[in-house]
């Protein structure tokens, strides 16, 4: 008698995803996350026995294991240009940030040796947390602008001596205002260092990536007509 509610639950549910596009984006949003955690629930001990703790090469297993995410969400990616990141060495990488879903975008193209830079609640956010502290993701305090200098700066030195690539949401937080906000410094902090520029280059450097940056983002936004809900996630 006690499961007596199930059967409207399990009449009423296909018929809202059936039928209401915003049911179908806010029952995608939770699943996203619990599936998400349930995912990093699993690769966390695969982690842990592969590398025996916080390592650079989980990132391997993490992009291995979420890649198939997109097809429970009705998502597809279409890349180009891939090809100008397998190339030796340090680098930089910098895309815009829009929501929690660019990790999958990310996890597509995630070269190897490969971590980011996040802000630092992250680390509470559960197993999600766990896995990107395994995943040899570096956290900063936003709001402690020395702070994350110093912790930039220490993983500039790393990502020379080891040779590894650091990804960089320039805009510092998620932004879908139909537009780029103004870049932060630190990715290119970083960059000078791995191409042997100088300080002095960080305007620049950053005024030339924000215009590519730009014109891509409006000539994409440009082609997407498709919206499944609410603009916001
Ligand atoms: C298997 C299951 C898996 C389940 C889970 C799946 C996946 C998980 C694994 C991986 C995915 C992880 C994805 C995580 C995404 C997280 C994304 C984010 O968290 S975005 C938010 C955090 N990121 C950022 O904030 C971007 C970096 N920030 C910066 O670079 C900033 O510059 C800053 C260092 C924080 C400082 O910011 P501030 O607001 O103070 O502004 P400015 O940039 O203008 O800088 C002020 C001043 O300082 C100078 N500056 C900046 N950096 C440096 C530096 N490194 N060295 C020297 N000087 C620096 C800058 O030039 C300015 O000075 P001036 O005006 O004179 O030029
Ligand atoms: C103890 C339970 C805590 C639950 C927290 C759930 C955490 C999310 C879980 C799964 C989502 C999949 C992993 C996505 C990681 C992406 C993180 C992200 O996008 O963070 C936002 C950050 O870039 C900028 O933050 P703000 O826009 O400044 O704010």
């Amino acid at each position: 008698m006690d499961a007596v509610w199930i059967l409207p639950v399990l009449l009423v549910l296909p018929l809202l995803l059936w039928t209401s596009s915003t049911f179908v984006f806010y029952f995608k949003k939770c699943f996203y996350v619990a599936y998400m955690m349930l995912l990093a629930v699993i690769a966390i001990p695969i982690c842990i026995l592969k590398s025996g703790g916080r390592d650079i090469e989980n990132m391997r297993v993490i992009r291995f294991m979420v890649r198939h995410v997109k097809y429970f969400l009705g998502l597809r990616f279409q890349v180009s240009g891939w090809e100008h990141l397998q190339t030796d060495g340090p680098y930089v990488i910098i895309s815009n940030h829009q929501s929690s879903l660019d990790v999958l975008g990310m996890m597509e193209v995630l070269p190897d040796r490969c971590s980011t830079i996040a802000k630092k609640e992250l680390l509470w956010a559960g197993t999600v947390g766990m896995i990107c502290w395994l995943g040899g993701i570096v956290f900063i305090n936003r709001k402690k602008t020395s702070d994350a200098k110093n912790v930039m700066s220490d993983a500039a030195k790393t990502m020379l001596a080891d040779k590894i690539r650091l990804w960089v949401f320039p805009e510092g937080t998620r932004n879908q205002n139909g537009g780029l906000l103004p870049f932060k410094k630190g990715a290119f902090h970083l960059a000078i260092q791995a191409q042997g520029l100088t300080a002095d280059d960080v305007t620049l450097l950053s005024e030339q990536s924000f215009g590519i940056m730009r014109s891509a983002f409006l000539e994409i936004s440009g082609q997407s007509v498709q919206s499944n809900g609410p603009s916001t996630h």
